[in-house]
């Protein structure tokens, strides 16, 4: 499976429609995931290119069926749609369902533990006097505040009142209704705990390291919200890792000379990836052993893909020189990957640097740190504010979580990637 584009909806167009937009009869045979049910002006193009199937959370959709009491007139409206979803969704042969995969036992309290442990965390921890991650747990509470209201319906009424509309009175009644609201739950509190894994917190974020790159433009570094976003899509990937031990995500993405028409500004997605084994391996063909296994030849060093080569072999589209390119790799890249990055034409690296400089048996870290010509963008305090005193200001953070959000925070609760010129 490869994934051919991530899109979200701008002022003029909804997410399906930029879909359409970017890849045309491309679409045929895809799978397509939506945060919400399509209205029929996006389904009906997504149905007629020859989708395979369209997944879609089972919330307000598109058309949002929520405003009865403020606008009757446009929930009127927002019923009509309904239907005639409905009725393209019978007469297609595209599956049309719901997006929703209940998270195996224990999941949420693993995501939550061990995304404390993540480099970004720790190192913020290490800052602390008491070297304690209190901090996370704020950070964690903000992000599932901001996720149920987007991601979720609070009255449990007027979400069975949409499930009935949009077609799934199946899941109105209870036990399944009560499975399905947790479900979602879960999957919001899954997503608030690894989007805290790389919080907004005093002064860190990512900034550059090191040399500089080819060019001024190069050595741009993103909003600190874009760069966090992009972060955050890499720690789930990493969640989907092989190796027992670590998980790292990568992700490629993309700034096209115009803005264009997508929600995510002139951001495009090249490709993404995390670490696994060879395609189409079983369990037990390779060896899981790490640096600490006495026998050299049974660890899995020489067999593991990683991250960022995952990235590069199942990208989607080409790296243009005379673009800004980045990659986000959730921990330093080693130097098996590092000349890869280099030689791929990738402009920009935001990553973590807790392995940086660290020579072990079997793989090592002794390049990033050298690299040159690549600009890197590593997680730290802001150099502008490094006096420890200024971020120890109560004032400016409330429960360890910034007060007042900035710009750039606005616009990311917006929903939106907005990028192109700043
Ligand atoms: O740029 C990189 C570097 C590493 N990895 C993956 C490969 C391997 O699956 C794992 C190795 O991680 P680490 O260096 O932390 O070694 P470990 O043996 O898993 O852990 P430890 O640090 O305890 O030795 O990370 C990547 O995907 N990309």
């Amino acid at each position: 499976m490869k994934i051919i584009g991530l899109h979200c909806s701008s002022t003029d167009l909804h997410a399906g429609q930029i879909a359409l937009i970017k890849h045309g009869s491309r679409l045929r045979n895809c799978d397509l995931y939506f945060s919400r049910k399509p209205c029929s002006t996006c389904l009906k193009m997504i149905v007629n290119a020859g989708v395979n199937r369209i997944s879609y959370w089972p919330a307000d959709p598109e058309i949002s069926l929520q405003n009865e009491v403020s606008n009757p007139t446009s929930t009127e409206d927002a019923k009509l749609d309904a239907k005639a979803v409905e009725r393209l969704k019978s007469n297609s042969r595209a599956r049309v369902c719901v997006l929703l995969q209940p998270l195996v036992y224990q999941m949420v309290q693993f995501i939550e533990e061990t995304s404390t442990k993540f480099d970004f965390i720790q190192k913020i921890a290490k800052s602390q006097p008491d070297c304690n991650t209190d901090f996370y747990t704020a950070c964690r509470q903000e992000r599932i505040k901001e996720y149920e209201s987007l991601f979720l319906i609070s009255s449990e009424e007027m979400h069975k009142q949409i499930l009935m509309t949009i077609g799934l009175e199946n899941l109105c009644e209870n036990p399944y209704f009560s499975n399905l609201r947790q479900n979602m739950k879960d999957l919001v509190s899954v997503l608030a705990s690894v989007a805290a894994s790389v919080p907004v917190f005093g002064c860190f974020g990512f900034y550059r390291s090191g040399s500089q790159g080819a060019n001024e433009a190069d050595d741009q570094c993103l909003p600190q919200d874009v760069a966090r976003h992009c972060m955050i899509q890499a720690m789930l990937l990493a969640y989907r890792t092989e190796d027992h031990k670590t998980g790292v995500g990568a992700i490629i993405w993309a700034e096209e000379k115009s803005r264009g028409c997508d929600g995510t500004g002139a951001m495009y997605f090249v490709g993404c990836g995390y670490n696994a084994f060879p395609v189409g391996s079983e369990y037990a063909d390779f060896p899981h052993m790490d640096d600490k296994q006495k026998d050299r030849e049974i660890r899995k060093f020489r067999y593991i893909i990683h991250a960022e080569q995952n990235a590069l072999t199942f990208r989607c589209r080409e790296i243009k020189p005379d673009e800004r390119s980045m990659i986000f790799v959730t921990k330093c890249p080693c130097d098996e990957c590092v000349p890869l990055i280099k030689g791929a034409g990738i402009k920009q690296i935001y990553a973590g640097d807790v392995d940086a400089g660290k020579k072990k048996a079997d793989i090592s870290y002794m390049k990033f740190g050298e690299l040159e010509g690549v600009s890197k963008f590593t997680w730290q305090l802001s150099p502008l504010h490094t006096n420890a005193l200024e971020f120890h200001d109560p004032t400016a953070r409330e429960n360890g979580v910034q007060k007042t959000k900035s710009l750039d925070d606005q616009q990311h609760q917006s929903k939106k990637l907005c990028l192109g010129h700043y």
